[in-house]
């Protein structure tokens, strides 16, 4: 497994250049499976999660060809099924979160697509009913094998258009049930789909591919089904929580950073949520200019006066996804938070490695924590750690970089997943950070 160590209480200046969005990038490749035509892709990120699900695609038949640094063309004109009721597909398919969405695309053009338990960030439970309950309205028969927890659909007479209202707003799952949906007689509606930059996009790219969705943006999709679709091209917006990192990143090491060209007006309650905390955003054209914050940073309160409350939400709320990040910098503000992980059950389990460093956190049940912020009058202390996941990887290699002294972290894989080159690109900006396995 490999390790990072970190020489932290460095400052870091300079510019940082966000990577395309992990989460955008696994929904759209799932999408070059609607056509046999040419699809080209840029600014596709270089990683571990990506990769695989590229190398998924090529298992499946998609011919693939790198074009440049993050574009590629993909054309699925002559696909081999049988991979999908093949050992490898059950590894190669459980590798990941995205690869549920090659399952709608797939129901949709050839009437069945299987997949094993996808893989991702234990981070609590984390079910499909909502995707498969989906498919199973537009007319798929649904079978599940509980031995090999292999999920399949199957429709070979097509599909037909619904209405359906979800009982989660799930992202992947309205990605995939969108995919299916777009082949359908008829019309489908979706009420309480998600609706992040993530899913504005695959409908964009879905329409100039020849779909005809309706309400994109907002929870409320309109679906005309057709009857085949073309290539396009389409380029991934900025990782929107790779943005969140850097930001949480320049604040608590009281670093003064640019990250360019962050495609702001996809970035939702991102800024306004880290200006709670008190964190200086400037936006600059399409860059985001934090100051280094050398008088800290003081959490906001309510108009009541009442402590401050950071939670997620489905889009337009607050992404899951950054919360962790948002605990590690209310670390070191000036006052106290309350930070509410309400969608997962286990993502905050990581908040012990934060109280061995010396963070004044009451982890009050699994959802929620209360975060007193040093002000900086105590560092946290340098220590040993593996990550638990993607985005507790991150938030435990920030809290490493403001601390004193060298740490080491484990399981760095969790962090390569979702973050291109980050050690590299940390160095680029003045960090002490190596790759020791
Ligand atoms: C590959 C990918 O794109 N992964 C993202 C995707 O995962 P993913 O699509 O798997 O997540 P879902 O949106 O399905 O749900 C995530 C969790 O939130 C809960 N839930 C969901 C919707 C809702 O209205 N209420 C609710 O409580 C679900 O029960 C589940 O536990 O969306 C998550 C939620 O933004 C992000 O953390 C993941 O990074
Ligand atoms: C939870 C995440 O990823 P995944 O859904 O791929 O596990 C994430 O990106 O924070």
């Amino acid at each position: 497994m490999g390790i990072f160590q970190i020489e932290g209480g460095h400052a870091l200046s300079g510019e940082i250049q966000p990577q395309g969005a992990k989460n955008e990038a696994l929904q759209i490749l799932c999408a070059v499976l609607l056509t046999p035509e040419k699809v080209v892709i840029n600014n596709i990120p270089d990683i571990v999660d990506v990769n695989k699900l590229i190398a998924l695609l090529g298992n499946l038949g998609v011919k693939i060809k790198k074009l440049s640094k993050g574009s590629y063309s993909f054309q699925a004109d002559e696909l081999n099924l049988d991979y999908l009721e093949s050992e490898a597909f059950k590894k190669d398919g459980s590798g990941l979160r995205g690869s549920i969405m090659i399952v709608g695309p797939l129901l949709g053009r050839f009437g069945k697509g299987y997949i094993p338990r996808p893989g991702g960030d234990k981070i609590g439970r984390r079910r499909l009913d909502t995707h498969f309950e989906g498919f199973v309205k537009l007319g798929a028969k649904f079978r599940y094998n509980r031995e090999e927890r292999f999920y399949g659909v199957e429709a070979p007479q097509g599909l037909t258009g619904s209405y359906m209202l979800l009982e989660e707003a799930s992202v992947t799952g309205t990605a995939n049930i969108v995919m299916a949906a777009v082949w359908a007689k008829g019309t489908t509606t979706i009420y309480n789909a998600a609706c992040e930059p993530y899913l504005q996009q695959l409908c964009k790219m879905l329409n100039s591919m020849g779909a005809e969705i309706k309400g994109i943006g907002s929870n409320l999709l309109t679906i005309e089904g057709v009857e085949s679709f073309t290539g396009c091209e389409h380029t991934i917006l900025p990782d929107m929580i790779e943005i969140g990192s850097w930001i949480g990143l320049a604040a608590m090491t009281k670093s003064e950073i640019t990250i360019k060209n962050v495609g702001w007006e996809h970035l939702g309650l991102i800024p306004t949520t880290f200006r709670k905390l008190g964190i200086t955003i400037e936006k600059r054209n399409d860059d985001i200019f934090i100051p280094a914050h050398t008088d800290g940073y003081e959490v906001q309160n309510f108009i009541d006066g009442s402590i401050m409350n950071i939670s997620d939400a489905p889009w337009p709320g607050f992404t899951p996804d950054l919360l962790s990040i948002m605990l590690v910098v209310a670390t070191q503000a000036r006052g106290s938070v309350l930070i509410h992980q309400k969608m997962f059950e286990s993502r905050l389990f990581f908040v012990d490695k934060l109280i061995d460093m010396g963070a004044k956190i009451i982890l009050c049940d699994p959802h929620r924590a209360t975060v007193i912020g040093h002000d900086f009058k105590s560092s946290l202390r340098a220590t040993t750690m593996t990550s638990p996941d993607i985005r507790a990887g991150v938030s435990l290699l920030i809290a490493a970089m403001s601390a004193q002294g060298t740490s080491t972290i484990h399981n760095i894989e969790q962090i390569d997943r979702g973050y291109e080159n980050i050690d590299e690109r940390l160095r680029n900006i003045g960090a002490r950070i190596e790759r020791i396995g």
